[in-house]
């Protein structure tokens, strides 16, 4: 382990380490219970990364509700649990959103009696009507192309205790779903994936990170990102071969080498600026950056020394 300024430096072969004595290991069955929760990531990671930060996490909870316990203490009032927010950052296509499925299903098996939701910040983004009228669909995924008014409010009040709506958002219509949210009522623990989970909105004085009880920043070398949303924009034309209504369905059908020059365009004028000037800027504020390498298997891991 390596000594960084504020953060230790931990390579896997330590990590997986850690924690060894308070956790049964899975058992085969359970492995391919959660394989089929979760197809794409790798067992041994699920092992030897995922498994360690699950057990961080549930002590991290612990002594977030004993503080919360002691101020209510100290108040005279009632004891009270807000849920317990984990903030998952990261660029366009690094792998947040299965990050998070799979902690979601994880913390749902160790901790049965909790309630826990995920959901990431793209329904945030404006409709692309707006962002057409904005002239910002050049800029989507920008600061600037989210309602973030709209998201402090929604975090606000999953926070409070208050039923929450959250509007979904879906790449292969690549806009957000009219009429279409996920309700996020009192949970024990939120989940919140996006890119910009951990940005000062530029209009608000307020960070959506105030609400994190921990966080994640998922990093990893540009060419490799940039090779996965190549291979996923592959996934979601050969699903919009056969729907018609599907917003990628002409280029599907069409010549892919004309297809992917449009996405690898789209990763340099879009997705690649907005990781240089607004993801990775981030990244210093995270309590745990998990690097990935080839294949997505996480090679080393940077905890925050503060808690
Ligand atoms: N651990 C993993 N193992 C294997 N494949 C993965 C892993 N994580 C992500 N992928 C694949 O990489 C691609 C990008 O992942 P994902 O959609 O989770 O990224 P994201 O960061 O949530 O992207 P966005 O911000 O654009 O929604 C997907 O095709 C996904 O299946
Ligand atoms: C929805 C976001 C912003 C984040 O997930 C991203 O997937 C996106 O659509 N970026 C804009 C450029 C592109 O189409 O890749």
């Amino acid at each position: 382990m390596e000594n960084r300024l504020n953060y230790y430096q931990i390579p896997r072969e330590e990590w997986r380490l850690f924690y060894r004595d308070h956790y049964v290991p899975l058992s085969s069955q359970e492995l391919m219970r959660i394989k089929s929760l979760n197809d794409v990531i790798s067992l041994k990671d699920v092992e030897e990364i995922y498994m360690p930060l699950v057990h961080l996490l549930g002590m991290r909870m612990q002594s977030r509700n004993y503080a919360q316990g002691k101020l209510a203490d100290f108040l005279g009032i009632k004891h009270k649990k807000p849920p317990f927010i984990i903030g998952i950052a990261g660029s366009v296509a690094v792998g947040k959103s299965t990050v998070a499925r799979l902690l979601r299903d994880l913390l749902t098996d160790i901790f049965p009696h909790n309630k826990i939701q995920q959901i990431t910040t793209d329904g945030f983004l404006y409709p692309s009507d707006e962002l057409k009228k904005r002239h910002l669909m050049k800029r989507k995924g920008f600061p600037e192309s989210y309602d973030m008014k709209a998201l402090i409010n929604f975090i606000n009040d999953v926070k409070n205790g208050l039923t929450a709506k959250a509007p979904v958002y879906s790449h292969s219509v690549y806009d957000r779903i009219p009429g279409k949210y996920d309700v996020i009522d009192q949970p024990d623990i939120l989940i919140l994936e996006g890119i910009n989970v951990l940005q000062l909105p530029s209009n608000q004085q307020i960070y959506i990170s105030d609400f994190f009880d921990f966080s994640i920043y998922v990093d990893a070398a540009e060419p490799l990102i940039k090779k996965w949303y190549m291979e996923r924009f592959d996934l979601i034309l050969d699903k919009a071969k056969d729907k018609p209504e599907d917003y990628y369905h002409a280029y599907a059908i069409g010549d892919r080498d004309i297809a992917h020059k449009m996405a690898e365009d789209l990763w340099n004028d879009v997705n690649h600026k907005n990781l240089h000037s607004y993801i990775l800027p981030t990244r210093n504020r995270a309590d745990l950056i998990l690097n990935k390498g080839k294949n997505h298997l996480v090679d080393e891991l940077y905890l925050r020394k503060f808690v």
